[in-house]
């Protein structure tokens, strides 16, 4: 049988009792393929990694080593929310490398976004290399490959594919949660103990806010994005009924502003942040929801007072075609 091909008999995940069912049998399973042997893990704090985190700790402990890559683009708080769950709930053997200044050197002065995107992921390869490098007597490589990553593209994930090693890095995978639908995940993360944040986590691009920081990016301007868009998210996501993605980003244009000192106003030149909120099925299109007017003021009044180098805010209402969800 194609064990990459998900059984019709397969019932979905969507309560506990399937969610427990499917944990205690591919804790048995993980169990069987591994023995005694160390699973190494890239675990970015996303839904799936942290999903496969979870049951691999679960069925094998200590046997398993997650490498947790910080490269500065991820949003406010996620390390820390990695450490915090994986490290000091779960006991996990974590391995947190501090790569912001290799990434954003390599990134420096670099404006093409498919250039931007390679960097980063070339970057990661060869950090995960290296963390697996210092490892003794890893057998197995864990990865968070769910159902649409084999049905809708070659079977392994795209961005930052761990499947980018060197040969002799090539390990046997373990990949849990391979036949799942993503709201299977969510619900088996649940079950897990996962934090709600973790589990029902909006969508974020691979490159993280690296596609979000228009063009070349920048300490100050990257810093400013991501006070941003923690604002964004609180705010609207305070709503009755929460759109599909909401995130802003900070193009790399800055514009007149006046600054009042002393009771004189000075002019000078800030950035502009584009608050973008869209709902989608599929993610081949997308709408715009409506937001209340207040909420918009209050996210410019929190952004412009605490903000520091943005003096404008802006509310993106373009649909999918003809602008994409992401800017770059
Ligand atoms: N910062 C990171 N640190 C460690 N591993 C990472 C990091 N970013 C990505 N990865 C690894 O690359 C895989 C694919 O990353 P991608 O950004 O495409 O997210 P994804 O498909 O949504 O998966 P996830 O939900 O686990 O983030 C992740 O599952 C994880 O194994």
């Amino acid at each position: 049988m194609d064990s990459n091909k998900r059984p019709e008999s397969m019932e979905r995940i969507t309560t506990p009792a399937l969610a427990q069912a499917f944990i205690a049998e591919q804790v048995e399973a993980v169990r069987k393929q591994v023995g005694d042997k160390k699973v190494l893990l890239a675990l970015s704090g996303g839904v799936d990694s942290s999903v496969v985190a979870a049951l691999l700790i679960k069925a094998i402990g200590q046997q398993l080593v997650c490498v947790h890559v910080n490269h500065g683009l991820l949003r406010k708080g996620e390390p820390e929310q990695v450490i915090e769950v994986f490290r000091n709930q779960m006991k996990a053997n974590l391995v947190y490398v501090d790569a912001v200044d290799r990434f954003l050197d390599k990134l420096a002065g670099v404006s093409d976004p498919e250039q931007k995107r390679k960097i980063i992921g070339a970057e990661f390869i060869r950090v995960f290399e290296e963390e697996a490098r210092k490892q003794d007597g890893i057998a197995f490589l864990a990865q968070g490959t769910i159902y649409p990553d084999i049905t809708e593209s070659v079977g392994v994930k795209a961005h930052h594919n761990v499947g980018g090693l060197p040969d002799d890095l090539q390990f046997e995978l373990v990949e849990p949660v391979k036949l799942l639908y993503k709201d299977e995940v969510r619900v088996v993360g649940k079950e897990l103990g996962l934090p709600d944040g973790m589990v029902y986590r909006q969508p974020f691009p691979g490159p993280g806010l690296g596609v979000r920081c228009v063009g070349a990016i920048t300490r100050d301007r990257l810093e400013a994005l991501r006070e941003a868009d923690a604002i964004v998210r609180e705010e609207i996501g305070k709503l009755p009924e929460v759109p599909w993605q909401y995130f802003c980003t900070i193009p790399d244009f800055q514009s007149t502003g006046i600054k009042y000192v002393d009771g004189k106003g000075q002019r000078y030149m800030g950035w502009a942040v584009i608050i973008r909120a869209v709902n989608t099925v599929d993610a081949v299109t997308a709408t715009v929801p409506e937001i209340p007017f207040s909420v918009l003021c209050t996210m410019r009044d929190r952004i412009i007072s605490t903000v520091d180098g943005v003096n404008r805010v802006l509310w993106d209402i373009s649909e999918k075609p003809v602008a994409t969800i992401e800017f770059e």
